[in-house]
């Protein structure tokens, strides 16, 4: 058995002091196409922030299977400010950056594959286009792009088809098999549950805590949606750390 990619060890993470996912524990194995679903305010973005680092742990912790520099993240469309002034190739040829370096310049073969991504996007002749005047479906496009050439081993995504229209949707959920093909692992938190149950095999349903981790089919059950809602109700915006033993929690 391969070493899985993130171990999960009674993780616990929030801000000023209030979690926001309480324990979690468990593990996600490389090539799995999982989707991470729950309520709104269920701790779905903060668990993918903890995996980058950008939001510390309050208790336990993970480990990655993968140097951290394989990790390439997605954060929500609307996080971003888009309005600086940069190309369309500029901004997907930052995916290259890892391999390139922050000062080095493009080859020719880089330039072709900075080309040839986005045409496999559909964004064949944009790259003068500033980004700032994409529309929505257009700029996810150009960002699924560059995390294309990010070349990454695990990719996390947060609500990528948020706010998109169908046919991007599609074409994205094709990129998204790609990658699964490939062998990476893919963590995306969707809100659809159809969508989740069609093209997502692993499902992990929090509502703040661990409600369940597996077969799509069998998480997203009515009992475990229903213990989702109604923990969701009790959600405590000020709720204080909790100490729970680390083991209490398996997936
Ligand atoms: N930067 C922040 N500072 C303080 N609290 C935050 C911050 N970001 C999120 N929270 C709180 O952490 C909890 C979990 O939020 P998070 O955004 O992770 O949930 P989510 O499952 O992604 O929700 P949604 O589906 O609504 O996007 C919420 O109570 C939220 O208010």
């Amino acid at each position: 058995m391969s070493e899985p990619v993130i171990r999960f060890r009674n993780l616990t993470l929030g801000y000023d002091r209030h979690p926001a996912v309480h324990h979690l524990s468990g593990e996600i194995r490389p090539g799995a196409l999982l989707a991470v679903v729950g309520p709104n305010g269920a701790g779905k973005s903060t668990l993918l922030k903890g995996l980058v680092g950008e939001t510390l742990p309050l208790q336990g912790g993970f480990e990655l299977g993968i140097p951290a520099d394989e990790i390439a993240y997605l954060p929500q469309i609307s996080d971003i400010d888009h309005s600086f002034p940069v190309s369309v190739f500029d901004m997907v040829a930052m995916g290259l950056w890892r391999r390139v370096g922050g000062f080095g310049g493009l080859r020719r073969q880089d330039i072709e594959r900075v080309h040839h991504t986005l045409a496999k996007v559909g964004l064949a002749g944009f790259e003068q286009r500033q980004i700032g005047k994409l529309s929505g479906g257009q700029l996810q496009r150009a960002r699924f792009a560059r995390m294309m050439l990010q070349d990454c081993r695990l990719l996390l995504l947060d609500e990528p088809f948020n706010a998109i229209d169908s046919r991007t949707t599609d074409d994205l959920l094709s990129l998204i098999a790609n990658w699964h093909a490939e062998g990476r692992t893919v963590l995306a938190v969707l809100h659809d549950l159809e969508r989740v149950g069609r093209y997502f095999p692993e499902c992990l349903l929090i509502a703040r805590e661990l409600i369940a981790f597996g077969p799509t089919a069998e998480v997203l059950t009515s009992a475990n949606l229903a213990r989702a809602r109604v923990l969701a109700e009790q959600f405590e915006e000020d709720a204080p750390v909790c100490h729970r033993h680390p083991d209490e929690t398996p997936v």
